[in-house]
């Protein structure tokens, strides 16, 4: 399986954020990460809007629609009425929900199913009837059972948070027993028919060992790490830096 990449724009937000100006732009940014190959572009609007605004999203959305309908839209948040809403209004083909509370400054932990599970399976049939495919951010720590709670929510796909994964730059044998985890959380996803993301903190050099331990990863979204590296080599060249790490041909 081809891992696609997802360019994940709040980064950008933040710094056109800093002043009452337009840049960076995130359409003309976005548009050149679609055009250099990537498969998406991701947004997690957070409550205060500190980053992706409301505003932002029908401009991405035309975007996709009329220059690259072949791409998908990524919106991830917590599951509240607000942002379900949301996602209706702008009908993207992936939602991925978070468990993150308003104040977290990121995502920093997947759903706990054995608690989450019912209050997700409406949810996620509401989006999925709006032609949604729906996403459930998850530990990758191998819990076996935590798999087999995500599925039975109806959810399509997990997406691993690779936050402690990305955090072990500095200790390869941490990040090698972590990507272990991740794998048989990934198998275990694989063995229930759920598909799997992945994402937080991944990086031209540390996305290949993922892949090569997960050759079912179906995307990846990235942006941090993706947006450091833009900087110093231009949004289209870091596009294909992160298409080659994650295997792809360029
Ligand atoms: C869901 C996830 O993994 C996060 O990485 C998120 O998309 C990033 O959010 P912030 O850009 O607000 O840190
Ligand atoms: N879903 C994870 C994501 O979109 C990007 O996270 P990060 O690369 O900004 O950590």
């Amino acid at each position: 399986m081809v891992t696609t990449l997802s360019v994940n724009i709040n980064a950008i937000a933040m710094l056109r954020n800093r002043r009452d100006l337009p840049w960076p732009s995130l359409e003309h940014l976005g548009r050149i990460a679609l055009q250099a190959g990537a498969s998406g572009l991701t947004v997690h609007p957070r409550p205060d809007q500190r980053h992706i605004r409301l505003s932002d999203l029908p401009v991405i959305r035309a975007l996709i629609d009329d220059e690259f309908p072949e791409a998908e839209f990524n919106i991830e948040g917590y599951p509240s009425e607000e942002f379900l809403t949301l996602c209706e209004r702008t009908e993207p083909e992936q939602v991925t929900l978070v468990p993150d509370d308003p104040s977290q400054a990121t995502s920093d932990h997947g759903f706990d199913f054995r608690r989450d599970g019912e209050m997700l399976k409406p949810i996620v049939a509401r989006l999925k009837g709006k032609g949604m495919r729906v996403s459930l951010f998850a530990d990758g720590e191998g819990d076996v059972e935590a798999v087999r709670l995500a599925k039975a929510t109806g959810a399509d796909r997990i997406e691993l948070y690779t936050g402690p994964y990305g955090g072990c730059y500095d200790n390869p044998e941490k990040a090698a027993a972590i990507v272990e985890k991740l794998g048989q959380t990934a198998d275990a996803a694989k063995a229930e028919g759920l598909g799997v993301n992945a994402g937080h903190d991944l990086t031209v050099a540390n996305l290949p060992p993922l892949v090569k331990r997960i050759p079912h990863l179906a995307e990846v979204s990235i942006g941090h790490g993706l947006t450091a590296d833009a900087l110093e080599f231009g949004m289209a060249e870091t596009v294909r830096r992160f298409r080659r790490a994650c295997g792809q041909t360029v």
